[in-house]
């Protein structure tokens, strides 16, 4: 089936082999340097989304037009010191990585995506936010329920995640979950910034509640595949138990023109579009 009608029908859709094994090694080891630059004592923002109600602060706001790390909640002791070694406590780098970073540029500039996004109705994809996702052995915390539209609020075609595996992806590491066609459901929360407070607030929008483990998906997947799926599409992922971590590569899609909300935490005034 053309992979148009299956992302329509569920919600998303599954690529195996999309890239290639030095592909990835090239992306973890820039994401390595990345980590090796960071002065983990200058930047104590710890990032969890069990509380999703983040965003607060000027080092996570800034990073939609920066490269900022982000450190495991259980990483950190309670007078703020490091648990275990730098390399070990990141939870995450975002979230302009394309537009700074060469290696990362290189590789979301391949015709490929630009492909694939126009396949899916994107018919002049933007590259807005982009982020390596470390799911660290036995810390990497948990990326509760949510839908990406709740956080990145576009116009149609709305906003396309594109979920890359860098590492094998299972059960035990923390895979990605998803609620197969659970996008054509309302949305359930908004989250909204207030640029005089520079303060986020999530907010209801509707009750419905978010998927049982029956109607949940495990996308087990080997490192290279590449998943797409639309921003109301419920997703998780589960606290990494394993001794192996779970890394990913996480890119978001809008579409030239379409209506940006002013409230989104996302803004790039200084580096604009990213096209693909
Ligand atoms: O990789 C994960 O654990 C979560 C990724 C995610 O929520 C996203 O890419 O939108
Ligand atoms: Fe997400």
């Amino acid at each position: 089936m053309a992979s148009r009608v299956v992302f329509r029908r569920d919600g998303y859709i599954v690529l195996e082999n999309a890239f290639g094994d030095d592909q990835l090694a090239r992306l973890r080891a820039a994401a390595e340097c990345i980590v090796d630059r960071f002065d983990a004592d200058a930047h104590r923002t710890v990032f969890s989304t069990v509380d999703r109600d983040t965003a607060n602060d000027d080092y996570f706001l800034d990073s939609a037009e920066a490269v900022h790390c982000f450190l495991e909640e259980g990483a950190v002791d309670a007078q703020g010191r490091l648990t275990r070694p730098k390399a070990r406590a990141i939870n995450k780098i975002g979230h302009a990585l394309h537009d700074l970073d060469p290696a990362f540029g290189a590789f979301c500039r391949q015709p490929l995506l630009g492909r694939v996004l126009r396949e899916l109705g994107h018919d002049q994809p933007v590259l807005v936010q982009t982020m390596v996702i470390f799911k660290q052995p036995g810390i990497g915390g948990e990326v509760g329920w949510h839908q990406d539209a709740t956080y990145l609020d576009a116009g149609p075609p709305g906003v396309i995640g594109a979920w890359v595996a860098l590492e094998d992806a299972d059960r035990d590491n923390g895979c990605l979950w998803v609620a197969p066609g659970g996008h054509l459901g309302p949305l359930r929360e908004t989250h909204e910034v207030d640029w005089e407070r520079r303060c986020g607030r999530l907010r209801s929008l509707d009750p419905s509640p978010w998927p049982t483990t029956e109607q949940a998906r495990a996308l087990e997947v080997p490192a290279g595949t590449l998943v797409l799926f639309s921003d109301h599409l419920p997703h998780y992922s589960a606290v990494n138990r394993s001794d192996r971590s779970r890394m990913a590569f996480t890119m978001h899609f809008a579409n030239r023109g379409a209506a940006w909300r002013d409230s989104n935490w996302l803004q790039r005034p200084q580096l604009g579009d990213f096209a693909v």
